[in-house]
């Protein structure tokens, strides 16, 4: 059984794959933080910018079977070519993401991408993998396509991940929701800056801003 919380085709707005069409597929509940603000300070991860609770978003569900969610998603995709792109996030996927469900999305025509904190092993087969470590929780995925690192954070600076194994090494701003001008958008933002300022010092790492806030999509 798999609890979704919601699912919807847009673009991928971080990452290398920034730009790319996609159906997000938001599963259910995190393994860092409960959901609930009152649980927010306290939790490991205290700065997640997303609803993932409950199955009552738009196309969320509860879905019995792999094949069962894998054609609901494949329902969102459009008729037309190019290469059909899932990105599983959440909440923590890897809580409910297994080998049947990516072998169901590979045999509908989907690549498989993942968003994960990297604290849970990735099951075989996805074709692409970043790792968004959070706070002290130990990392146990041990490569990856891009390492994608919110910033900054006290717990985890980029220095202990500089010699991960992963492709792309990516600093993303930390979206504070409690910015000086209540503003949401990554370019106003001081961490923006200091993750530019991390970037130009340290040339290994790359800038990704989150591109589907700054045009107004989801
Ligand atoms: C909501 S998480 C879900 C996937 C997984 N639990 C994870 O943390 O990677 C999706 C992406 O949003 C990022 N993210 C969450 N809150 C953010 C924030 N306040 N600012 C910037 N990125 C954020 C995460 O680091 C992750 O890369
Ligand atoms: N457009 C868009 N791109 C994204 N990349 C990662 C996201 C996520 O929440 O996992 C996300 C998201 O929520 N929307
Ligand atoms: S690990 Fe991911 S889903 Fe969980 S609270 Fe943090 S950012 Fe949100
Ligand atoms: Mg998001």
């Amino acid at each position: 059984m798999y609890k979704v919380k919601e699912a919807f085709y847009t673009l991928q707005g971080e990452g290398a794959q920034a730009g790319r069409a996609a159906v997000f597929c938001r599963f259910s509940k995190c393994n860092l933080w409960t959901g609930r603000e009152k649980d927010r300070a306290a939790a490991v991860c205290n700065f997640c910018d997303t609803d993932f609770v409950g199955t009552d978003g738009q196309n969320g569900g509860v879905f019995e079977t792999a094949e069962a969610l894998a054609d609901h998603i494949l329902g969102l995709w459009p008729d037309a070519p190019g290469a059909p792109y899932v990105v599983c996030t959440g909440g923590e996927p890897l809580l409910q993401l297994d080998e049947p469900l990516i072998e169901a999305f590979h045999k509908v025509g989907f690549e498989v991408g993942v968003e994960t904190n990297g604290t849970l092993p990735a099951p075989a087969g996805i074709d692409w993998l970043c790792v968004s470590p959070k706070a002290d929780a130990p990392v146990v995925i041990e490569a990856c396509d891009e390492l994608k690192l919110v910033y900054p954070q006290p717990e985890a600076m980029p220095e202990r991940f500089v010699h991960f194994n992963a492709r792309h090494l990516f600093l993303s701003p930390m979206a504070s929701p409690s910015a000086p001008d209540g503003s949401t958008d990554p370019i106003k933002q001081s961490n923006t800056r200091k993750a530019t300022d991390y970037c130009l010092a340290n040339p290994r790492w790359r800038l990704t801003l989150q591109m589907h806030k700054i045009i107004g999509i989801d």
